[in-house]
């Protein structure tokens, strides 16, 4: 085996009387990237809770190479699948080391401390994920974007089949955001136990990045799907505009080949660039 499919089928969760989620179905296979977006409220959150075990659906089911994710232990699942939330507790009275090393519990025998290879699979990390200056430094000393960082090494020291990051690059700037995402989705650090590919599930706000990063998306709109299929498929202009309100460009990365958007100018924009662009000229 040389990794992990994950599926989901027909997903269906209420709050009250309140459907959030309406008979949502993916799947990922190893090595692949999937990007589930669409705007605030739309599920992307609760979709992942379910997805990950942490909470049931009330309709559909979740299966990990064909076994229902329910049926895991905890312990199981977490040797498996990796979960970064949206807010990730990392905390703060511990060095980075150590909270990387956190990172390697599922994979502990009781007793028995870390060993050389979990030692190894956390130096390579921290290396990988530029952290091994700060290895010493307690995280409560650290900016919000290198705590980000922290928690993305910690569930990668996990070295999981399934990798599930709800936001990650929230708090990063673009170098950082692409760095993160070259590891997670093509480099190095995204390798799962004996080298074999985990499959990525990415929560994202930023559609360049998901076209840039995806191999399939998922769109949103009030817990429905709205798209689902390549990049290029779904990040239409129409689609955009139905979901989000806003008619962007859709265009072609030049390099890459997969479509970026440009957001629609405000409507004073035009008069200021002609007055910048007269003045100018
Ligand atoms: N525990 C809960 N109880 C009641 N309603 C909830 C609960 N969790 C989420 N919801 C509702 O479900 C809907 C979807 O929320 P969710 O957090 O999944 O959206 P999201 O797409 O992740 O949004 P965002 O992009 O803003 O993070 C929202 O309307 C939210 O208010």
């Amino acid at each position: 085996m040389d990794g992990a499919r994950l599926e989901a089928i027909g997903l269906c969760k209420s709050y009250g009387d309140r459907e959030v989620l309406r008979d949502v179905s993916f799947s990922v296979t190893p090595g692949t990237v999937l990007a589930i977006i669409g705007p605030n409220g739309a599920g992307k959150s609760t979709l992942v809770r379910l997805v990950t075990g942490i909470e049931p659906p009330d309709r559909g089911r979740v299966s990990l190479d064909g076994v229902p994710v329910s049926s895991y232990s905890r312990r199981q699942l977490a040797r498996r699948m990796a979960v970064l939330p949206q807010t990730p507790l990392v905390a703060g009275g511990f060095s980075v080391y150590d909270t990387v090393m956190m990172g390697r519990h599922p994979h502990l025998r009781p007793w028995r401390g870390e060993t050389n290879h979990d030692r190894q699979v956390v130096e390579r990390i921290l290396w990988e994920t530029g952290l091994n200056d700060l290895a010493g430094v307690t995280v409560n000393h650290l900016s919000g974007g290198q705590r980000q960082i922290v928690a993305l090494a910690m569930v990668l020291a996990q070295e999981p089949d399934v990798l599930i990051l709800d936001e990650p690059t929230t708090f990063l700037d673009i170098g950082h955001q692409m760095q993160i995402l070259n590891l997670l989705c093509g480099g190095t650090a995204g390798r799962g136990r004996e080298g074999r590919r985990p499959a990525v599930i990415l929560v994202l706000h930023d559609l360049n990045l998901a076209a840039l990063y995806a191999h399939r998306t998922l769109l949103l709109r009030a817990g429905s799907t709205e798209a689902y299929g390549s990049p290029a498929e779904v990040l239409t202009e129409d689609h955009i505009e139905s979901v989000y309100g806003i008619r962007p460009r859709v265009l072609r990365h030049p390099d890459a080949g997969v479509p970026q958007i440009l957001l629609p100018a405000p409507p004073w924009s035009a008069l200021d660039v002609q007055g910048w662009s007269s003045a100018g000229g």
